[in-house]
């Protein structure tokens, strides 16, 4: 049973290193239900790393992760320490979480259908015809019903991404875990995704993105985070991060940002154009 009073997900003093590269240092944050949070910070700061230790597809090292107030990964033992947990009780803690990856991961020989109701029989344990009836309204729900016979290869990417979205969407989770949902796309077809991950926050669905589209995180974000050596430097709403940074490292990552992406559509965010003239 799930406690409603409990952040959806925390991390506190999440650490995580590859080999001697100390990746996510004492990383903290909070994400309550209903809530968008979007991650976002220079390349290399940490990102995905973070987002994928809140599924467990990474293994975090230090501190702790939970998911609706259950630790994910490990099980503390009698005497205080900690132990990996079993694959059984991981899989448990993680099914609240769905991953949409940044390179859709479809499977290119299987119809569209197939690829949203695989995760329903295999993993879930689903009856075919009823997992099918599910893919079937996420399909909708992402308005691509009429492509569930379809391959991933006779979509767009925008098309298939909105599959990879209706496949999260598939097994009910609780929160959506997304890696730069719309970073694989022409800047065209960016929009239609986009449009279904802010009906979803319209629905309060929560989420944690990773993105580089200042104009995305700010779109549909409840609250920022941005990242820089493996840690949260600053959080906040979208208007005060973007307006008002406080952090001079800030600063400088929106000043670089928009020197780079001189058509930004940050333009609702007035200060933003001189970050540095505070
Ligand atoms: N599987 C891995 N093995 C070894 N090092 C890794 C692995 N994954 C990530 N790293 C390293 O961890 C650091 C953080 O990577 P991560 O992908 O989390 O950053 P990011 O902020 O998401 O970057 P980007 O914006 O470029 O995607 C980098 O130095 C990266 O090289």
């Amino acid at each position: 049973m799930t406690n409603v009073s409990l952040p959806m997900l925390s991390l506190r003093g999440v650490g995580k290193s590859y080999g001697c590269n100390r990746v996510l240092k004492d990383f903290n944050l909070d994400i309550q239900r209903g809530e968008v949070v979007t991650l976002i910070g220079p390349s290399g700061s940490g990102k995905t790393t973070a987002l994928r230790c809140m599924n467990f597809l990474e293994e975090y090292d230090e501190g702790e992760v939970y998911i609706g107030g259950a630790l994910l990964g490990y099980e503390t033992m009698p005497n205080g320490s900690r132990r990996r947990a079993s694959e059984r009780a991981i899989s448990e803690v993680r099914a609240a979480a769905a991953m949409v990856f940044q390179q859709f991961n479809l499977w290119p020989h299987m119809r569209v259908i197939d690829n949203v109701t695989a995760p329903l029989t295999l993993v879930k344990g689903m009856r075919p015809d009823t997992a099918r009836e599910r893919a079937m309204r996420v399909l909708d729900r992402v308005g691509l019903a009429a492509k569930a016979n379809s391959y991933p290869s006779q979509l767009s990417g925008g098309q298939q991404q909105r599959v990879g979205i209706a496949r999260a969407l598939a097994v009910e989770p609780q929160v959506m875990l997304m890696d730069e949902p719309t970073s694989a796309l022409d800047p065209e077809l960016v929009d239609e995704v986009l449009e279904v991950i802010q009906s979803l926050a319209r629905e309060h669905m929560t989420m944690v993105m990773v993105t580089h589209e200042m104009g995305f995180a700010a779109k549909v974000s409840d609250r920022v985070a941005f990242m820089e050596g493996g840690r949260v430097v600053e959080c906040g709403p979208p208007q005060q991060l973007f307006s008002d940074p406080v952090s001079e490292r800030l600063r400088a990552f929106l000043r670089t940002w928009l020197s780079r992406n001189a058509n930004n559509d940050l333009a609702a965010f007035d200060s933003v154009a001189e970050p540095g003239c505070k």
